[in-house]
């Protein structure tokens, strides 16, 4: 009892933060500031070498997998796909994209810039009707 309170700030907090989430216009940019912040605070930036981060990436990229496995063909919108199950997927493509961002960001690649560049590429490979 007497450390209920203790338990119940970390989850109000994070509670307090996703509503706080929901309207902000996330850039990359933000996301590689934030996880640059969140590494430098653990003393982290030594072990996100760029192979470790591409191995971690592999690892939640797995993980991910592992929600689509062995239930057949899924329909875009998931619709009869429970609330805490979608949760959890957009825990692992979070996990995915944020170690995307430290894998770019540790090769001293610029990703959005990357990104934008490929999209217009494929525009040229892939020509519209
Ligand atoms: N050295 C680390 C360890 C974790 N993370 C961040 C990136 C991911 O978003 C998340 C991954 O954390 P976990 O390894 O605990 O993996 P999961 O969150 O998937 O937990 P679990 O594997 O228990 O489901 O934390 C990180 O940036 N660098």
């Amino acid at each position: 009892m007497a450390n209920m309170g203790a338990d119940e700030e970390p989850e109000k907090q994070i509670q307090k933060e996703e509503e706080e989430n929901k309207v902000m216009d996330v850039s990359l940019n933000l996301l590689s500031l934030k996880l640059k912040e969140f590494a430098k605070a653990r003393d982290w930036k030594e072990y996100h070498t760029p192979r470790n981060l591409l191995l971690a990436m592999v690892a939640e990229v797995g993980e991910l997998s592992e929600i689509f496995m062995w239930r057949g063909e899924v329909g875009r919108g998931l619709q009869d796909w429970e609330e805490a199950e979608k949760e959890h997927l957009g825990e692992e493509l979070a996990d995915v994209l944020l170690y995307l961002i430290q894998l770019s960001d540790a090769c001293e690649v610029d990703l959005g810039g990357a990104a934008l560049n490929k999209i217009s590429k494929n525009a040229l490979k892939y020509p519209p009707k």
